[in-house]
């Protein structure tokens, strides 16, 4: 039969579960490399080897202006966080450690709120 929309409740769903984890993430110990955008005017080489930039305040908005389809599209941006953080830092630096246990603590607590459903 022709594609149906998602019901609703799983999209209430979806951004109740982006929201949570997002609080999560900003309130984290670790989060301070991840909060705001990288100043790439500042950072040498930053803006030719990140070519998408991406940091929890910019996630923030596009929640907050609903431009993320489902929660499988918010995963892919936390994601590009934690993989230009672990291209730009070596493991063995203090923002690479932080990425290395965001990265970690975020797959955890996905994996427990959708079980939890
Ligand atoms: O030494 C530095 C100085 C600036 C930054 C980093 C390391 N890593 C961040 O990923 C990007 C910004």
């Amino acid at each position: 039969c022709a594609k149906m929309p998602k019901p609703s409740q799983d999209n209430d769903r979806d951004l109740t579960f982006c929201r949570i984890l997002l609080a999560e993430l900003e309130d984290h110990h670790d989060a301070w490399p991840f909060l705001n955008p990288v100043n790439i005017k500042t950072v040498p080489g930053y803006r030719k080897v990140i070519k998408k930039p991406m940091d929890f305040s910019t996630i923030r908005e596009k929640l907050c202006s609903c431009q993320y389809q489902n929660l499988e599209m918010f995963i892919i941006d936390v994601n590009l966080v934690f993989d230009n953080c672990e291209k730009f830092n070596e493991d063995n630096s203090e923002i690479g450690r932080a990425g290395h246990n965001m990265r970690k603590f975020f797959e955890r607590r996905w994996t427990e709120l959708l079980k939890s459903n």
